[in-house]
């Protein structure tokens, strides 16, 4: 079984992840989980913050010459922001009252260490009620999704294993506030690939131009945007997850997971919501069979899944993103000292961060995939699993 945990706040010291369970042997640098990274940073529609970090990794356990150990991997990022942020963010007290200036361009002068006006959809409100906080900043530098960072570095890792087995994740935008892909296009695997290197949707596309454009709008109109994500994963064997019990299906996994995500509001697996429209007869994928080649499918409406269980085509799920709940142009709240209603409190931020979450949901993707293949080939070193894994596959092309 492998594990992960992550800690950190937004503007403290610095992100840390530990992952336990992963099998000796596996080649691993810092390199490659920086590739996974520096695309997180950068999609477009990001605010400042994305210019001042650099989110280098380090690797501070479980790995020698190249290789991991079986013993808990330590990844940490360190936030640079942090330098600015000392004073406000002080784990000894009585040193929290100082205020942190933040650049003109960011449209905020000054920034106070308390924070006391919660914005409409973001954790403020729920988790000072909760954790009985008079300062919001004590709940909303968790809550941010600078975590999402720590957790790209685990998917980079849970990445790492799923290519020593051929198995590929990758992402796209299918849509940026109203801006959508009006048809899915021809290849869709090859237009997600190319998505990979690209700030919004994929590169040189009449589509990729309205969206930024989108967003530019919004950014100055003060307001954000949501969007809509796909990932795909491709190579996958059939057989990872279980239709045996409810927290064993991989489509459910693959669901708790992306929505954990901060600001994931809907995911879907296959056709989705669609197929609820639609008779039987055009949602449920048509078995073939060829001797030499085995099981195929001419449709693949499932999304890859079956029973809670892969079933050899490709996985896809899409998620929908709200819009970020900071406004530069803030919405009405309530100032949870004194009552009186007010602006809720802007905080220096991003107006669309779907491309971003794209690079998230990827790393979920990847770590429940990883998951679900060490259950299915589990070993102590990674060549333990390599034998699993040509056993399981000859029974299945002899099924
Ligand atoms: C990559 C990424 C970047 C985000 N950036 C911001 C941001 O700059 N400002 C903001 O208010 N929310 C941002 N969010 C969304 C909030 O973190 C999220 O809405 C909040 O934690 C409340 O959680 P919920 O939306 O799941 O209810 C971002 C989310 C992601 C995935
Ligand atoms: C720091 C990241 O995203 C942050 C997520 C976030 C939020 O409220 O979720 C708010 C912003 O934080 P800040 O106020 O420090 O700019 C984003 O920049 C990141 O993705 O690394």
């Amino acid at each position: 079984m492998i594990r992960f945990l992550t800690a950190g706040e937004s503007h403290g010291p610095a992100l840390t992840a530990i992952i336990e369970g992963l099998p000796a042997g596996l080649p691993l640098t810092a390199a490659a989980i920086q590739a996974d990274l520096d695309r997180r940073r950068q999609g477009y529609g990001r605010g400042g913050r994305m210019q001042i970090e650099g989110d280098q990794v380090a690797i501070l356990s479980g790995v020698r010459h190249g290789s991991t150990l079986g013993s808990p991997v330590t990844l940490q990022i360190l936030n640079r922001d942090w330098e600015r942020w000392q004073e406000v963010m002080a784990v000894a007290p009585g040193m929290g009252s100082a205020a942190v200036t933040i650049d003109q361009d960011e449209r905020i002068s000054s920034l106070k260490a308390n924070v006391t006006a919660p914005r409409p959809g973001h954790a403020d409100l729920a988790g000072a009620l909760k954790y009985q906080q008079s300062d919001i900043r004590n709940i909303l530098e968790r809550a941010s999704a600078r975590e999402t960072a720590a957790r790209v570095s685990v998917g980079a890792v849970a990445r790492r294993i799923l290519q020593e087995f051929e198995i590929e994740v990758f992402s796209g935008v299918l849509q940026i506030g109203t801006v959508r892909l009006a048809e899915p296009p021809e290849d869709m695997v090859r237009y997600r690939e190319e998505a990979r290197n690209s700030p919004v949707a994929a590169p040189d596309s009449e589509v990729s131009r309205l969206m930024t454009a989108e967003i530019d709008r919004a950014k100055s109109a003060g307001d954000s945007l949501g969007g809509v994500i796909e990932v795909i994963a491709r190579g996958v064997p059939p057989g990872l997850g279980s239709h045996v019990h409810w927290e064993r299906r991989l489509d459910s996994r693959l669901a708790g997971a992306l929505m954990s995500i901060p600001a994931i509001k809907g995911v879907s697996v296959g056709l989705g919501f669609q197929a609820a429209g639609l008779p039987g007869s055009q949602v449920h994928d048509e078995i073939g069979y060829a001797p030499g080649q085995g099981y195929s499918r001419r449709t693949n409406h499932a999304g890859g899944i079956e029973g809670g269980i892969s079933n050899g085509e490709m996985i896809r799920v899409s998620l929908a993103m709200k819009p970020i709940p900071t406004l530069y142009r803030p919405l009405r709240t309530v100032d949870i000292v004194s009552k009186e209603p007010v602006q809720a409190s802007v905080e220096r931020s991003d107006t669309c961060a779907v491309p971003a979450a794209a690079v998230v949901a990827e790393a979920m993707v990847c770590w429940v995939l990883a998951e679900a293949l060490t259950e299915k080939c589990g070993g102590d070193h990674l060549e333990e699993m390599r034998a699993h894994y040509r056993d399981y596959l000859a029974a299945i092309r002899s099924f």
